[in-house]
């Protein structure tokens, strides 16, 4: 297909890997949520609900492009804060839409993964926006998009520079009223033909009827979708948008409970419940984490070198009884802690050399900018 030069088939199909979720690898990634952030407690029983599910991803909309101007509009940031608490409660990731460069601009830094919703598939500026930025981007098929089309928008995301997108089908505009659209699934397998990028399933936007989610969801991932993003409500009667569709909780429960045979059926995996496996990615973002907490705590260590490199004398700095105890002190603690001894005696001399070294840069760089104080025409 014409002008798909970064969206177009590839030799091997792209796996987004965020914080630890791994979309477009083998496992089927679940979503869920409401479609609108409406309190802090709807919120935490829904990723109550994801969770006990073996969901992932949590959802929630806070700016909502409705229809209707007078139609619910979305909590915005409030909204945001109680998407982003309950998802951390859980360990989820969490999935907002946004509507402009201002949305783009509030949640940015608290969610996981951005989405552009279907009314904004073909909103160009906003995706190449949305192309700058350094976070997965789930992309909804427009109402009346062709697949060509989808992959173009895709293609404006990727050609900006962001390589994280995740297609979505979420039903299309059709001639039958008896569904709110008309689900795609043809489009997956068509999406995928076509393109390298990770495809997923919205049935609740296609459907717009609860009773039909379900086997919706189990006809996606057979026809090889690589996840579900599907709306869940702790009382859908009284939801402030799209009711109808979201599943009860239980439901949202008994559906995940069955995915993992439908999963299996077609060589991919869905595990239920609140226990994961560890994969390989997951342990890998632990150990990020891990890293990040020990190289944040040298640079406390480093600070404090600096500052204790004040109060000596420039030709004094080195005190090698003190690094001595030091190394006693810790290669104690390693064996009580069970690592190697060796791990501390090789890796301290190096932490004691920078402290040292950076001691005494600190001095002279006083020492010199005193002299400026001083002799501020350079005349010593
Ligand atoms: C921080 C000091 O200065 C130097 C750096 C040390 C360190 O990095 O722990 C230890 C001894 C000194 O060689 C100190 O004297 O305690």
């Amino acid at each position: 297909m014409k002008d798909l030069i970064l969206a177009g088939r590839k030799a091997e199909r792209s796996v987004i890997e965020v914080n630890g979720v791994t979309i477009g690898g083998n496992e089927i990634i679940l979503m869920g949520g409401p479609c609108a952030v409406e309190s802090s407690l709807q919120m935490s029983r829904s990723a109550e609900t994801v969770k006990e599910a073996g969901g992932k991803i949590l959802r929630g909309g806070v700016f909502k492009p409705r229809t209707s101007p007078y139609s619910f509009q979305g909590l915005g940031l409030e909204g945001v804060n109680y998407l982003v608490q309950a998802a951390k409660e859980q360990g989820l990731l969490c999935v907002t839409e946004v509507i402009d460069a201002r949305s783009l601009d509030l949640v940015i830094d608290k969610v996981d993964i951005i989405q552009i919703g279907a009314r904004n598939m073909q909103n160009f500026e906003l995706l190449k926006i949305v192309g700058r930025i350094d976070k997965p981007v789930i992309l909804k098929r427009g109402l009346s998009a062709t697949v060509e089309e989808w992959l173009l928008a895709a293609e404006y995301i990727l050609s900006a520079g962001n390589s994280q997108v995740i297609l979505c089908e979420r039903g299309i505009r059709t001639y039958e009223p008896s569904t709110r659209n008309t689900l795609d699934l043809s489009a997956v397998g068509v999406a995928k033909e076509l393109s390298h990028l990770p495809v997923i399933v919205d049935p609740s936007h296609a459907a717009g009827r609860r009773d039909l989610i379900s086997s919706l969801s189990k006809a996606a991932v057979a026809a090889g979708s690589d996840g579900l993003l599907i709306e869940t409500h702790p009382n859908p009667a009284e939801a402030t948008s799209d009711g109808p569709q979201s599943l009860t909780p239980e439901q949202f429960i008994q559906l995940a409970q069955e995915l993992g045979a439908v999963a299996a059926s077609v060589k991919r995996s869905f595990t239920y419940g609140r226990h994961q496996p560890d994969t390989i990615e997951s342990l890998r973002a632990q150990i990020d984490s891990v890293d990040q907490t020990i190289l944040k705590k040298l640079a406390d260590r480093m600070q404090i070198v600096r500052k204790l490199g004040d109060q000596k004398r420039l030709d004094h700095v080195k005190d090698s009884n003190r690094q001595k105890e030091i190394v006693q002190r810790l290669v104690n603690l390693a064996t009580e802690l069970e690592l190697p001894a060796e791990l501390v005696k090789k890796i301290y001399p190096l932490i004691f050399e920078f402290g040292v070294q950076s001691q005494i840069k600190n001095r002279l760089a006083q020492e010199k900018e005193l002299d400026r104080t001083i002799y501020p025409l350079g005349s010593k």
